[in-house]
């Protein structure tokens, strides 16, 4: 079980999704310890080409080992990790898919309902920065009505000297920038930025669930007038909103 007590920061200020902390719903749940017999859960997918180290991330993560031969994954396998945040149980499922063009068909079908999506892609294989516009319309394509927080990738960082990694770096903030999305760089060979990285991805999870919840079962007492009918507003949820882009937000 992972214990998370503050919100993890972002990897580079520069492309972030815009949150520094807990929301207010979530706070408020761990103050009054919302009954922990409640399944809160969030699912992850893990996309990307073929070979860019998707299996080896969630590998690192969930099971802290690191294998350098390659085995394709066919279709998708899933870990579960065990989070404890604010003191409140959360679960975090990862869904490690094919990034082969044969297994696309079946990968593609578990996409749907991700809370969030990292899209992978290799610093030592630079063309593999110029697809992942193509994996984020195929999430986007398998999720057209929800929304979800979306991560890129750069794996094996230790592949490249710090001078190509700069580069790349810069090049792939403007990337994720574009897309919305929260940018990081790991090696999974190295054990470098992964369990950052998913206590952040987690995090993110667990405040849309919260908020989410929130919105549902305490909804504050604003009302407004849309044509004929009256809705109630979550203000919580609706400043964080505003003040930020993040497209899980929204
Ligand atoms: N040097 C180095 N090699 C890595 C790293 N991560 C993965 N690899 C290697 O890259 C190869 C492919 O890794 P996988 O994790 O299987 O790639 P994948 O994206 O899951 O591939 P598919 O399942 O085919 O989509 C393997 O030989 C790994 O050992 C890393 O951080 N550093």
């Amino acid at each position: 079980m992972r214990q998370i007590h503050e919100f993890p920061k972002a990897y580079s200020k520069n492309a972030q999704i815009p949150i520094e902390d807990f929301s207010e719903s979530a706070k408020r749940a761990a103050r009054e310890g919302r009954a922990s017999s409640t399944l809160r859960l969030a699912k992850v997918i893990v996309i990307g080409d073929a070979g860019v180290g998707k299996t080896s991330l969630v590998m690192r993560y969930t099971q802290d080992v690191f294998d350098l031969d390659y085995k394709a994954t066919i279709g998708v396998d899933f870990e579960v990790e065990k989070f404890d945040i604010l003191g409140i149980p959360f679960t975090l499922q990862m869904w490690d898919t094919a990034g082969s063009e044969r297994f696309q068909a079946i990968a593609a079908s578990y996409y749907r309902g991700a809370a969030a999506v990292v899209i992978c892609f290799d610093y030592s294989k630079i063309q593999t920065l110029q697809t992942v516009r193509k994996w984020l319309d195929n999430a986007i394509s398998e999720n057209p009505t929800q929304k979800f927080c979306l991560f890129l990738v750069g794996t094996k960082a230790d592949l490249v000297s710090a001078s190509v990694a700069r580069e790349i770096e810069v090049e792939a903030t403007k990337i994720a920038n574009s897309m919305n999305a929260e940018y990081w760089s790991v090696s999974s060979k190295q054990n470098q930025n992964v369990a950052e990285m998913f206590a952040r991805i987690g995090s993110v999870c667990f405040d849309k669930v919260l908020s989410k919840e929130d919105g549902i079962s305490t909804p504050k007492k604003t009302t407004m007038n849309i044509g004929p009918k009256k809705i109630l507003i979550d203000e919580d949820f609706n400043r964080r909103t505003k003040e930020s882009n993040c497209p899980c937000q929204t």
